[in-house]
């Protein structure tokens, strides 16, 4: 049995890749699970709010917390997907890689699996418009991630969610996935060593 293919959506907050992956899920040629980062977190703050006090014998220093909690979900995210992929599912990666322990970490994870690379394209201005207007995120983000993200000079595929909507966006994608092309992109990256800073 063949494995999955990962699809990985490569954007800032904001850029459009919830949208594109509810229209991917919404189809019914070629099925996707849908992994989002946000989920794996949501799920660990719950637990968390529910057993942990607010206090520490030690006390508490916020970043180690937060490194080794954030260390911890990555590795989950990353296991989950590989599950899903040696199973035979075809996943959709929605997560944000602004660093290169991240990025690092990803790339070894994913570069000799079907992993198609998708940058999913925004200009900074309209991130900024969107993250005012949907209100449920921090103002700014977007822009502090644009650097880091959008740092690469190749993908399997590009979808500029300013000059399509969702849907088009995610026909693109299945017309790449059905025309059987190599994805190669993620391969080179890791012969390259790129880096994101
Ligand atoms: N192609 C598009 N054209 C216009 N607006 C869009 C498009 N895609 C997404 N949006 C709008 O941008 C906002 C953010 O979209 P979405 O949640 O899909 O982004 P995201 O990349 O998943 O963000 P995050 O990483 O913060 O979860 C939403 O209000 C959505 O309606």
């Amino acid at each position: 049995m063949k494995q999955g293919i990962l699809v990985f959506l490569n954007g800032t907050s904001s850029s459009g890749k919830t949208s594109i992956s509810t229209e991917l899920i919404n189809q019914k040629e070629i099925h996707f699970y849908h992994l989002s980062i946000d989920e794996f977190f949501i799920n660990y703050n719950n637990f968390v709010n529910n057993k942990f006090p607010d206090e520490a014998p030690r006390g508490i220093d916020h970043q180690v917390v937060s490194q080794i909690v954030d260390d911890s979900i990555f590795s989950v995210y990353h296991s989950t997907i590989t599950l899903l992929l040696e199973l035979g599912f075809n996943v959709i990666a929605d997560t944000v890689i602004d660093n290169d322990k991240r990025f690092t970490a990803f790339l070894d994870q994913f570069f000799d699996r079907p992993t198609l690379f998708i940058g999913v394209t925004c200009s900074k201005e309209e991130l900024i418009r969107r993250e005012q207007a949907r209100g449920d995120r921090q103002i700014g983000l977007a822009a502090s991630q644009f650097s880091k993200v959008y740092c690469f000079d190749e993908y399997d595929l590009e979808v500029n969610t300013e000059e399509m909507n969702p849907a088009e966006c995610a026909e693109k994608i299945l017309s790449y996935i059905k025309s059987d092309k190599e994805y190669s992109v993620f391969k080179n990256l890791h012969k390259r060593k790129v880096s994101v800073s």
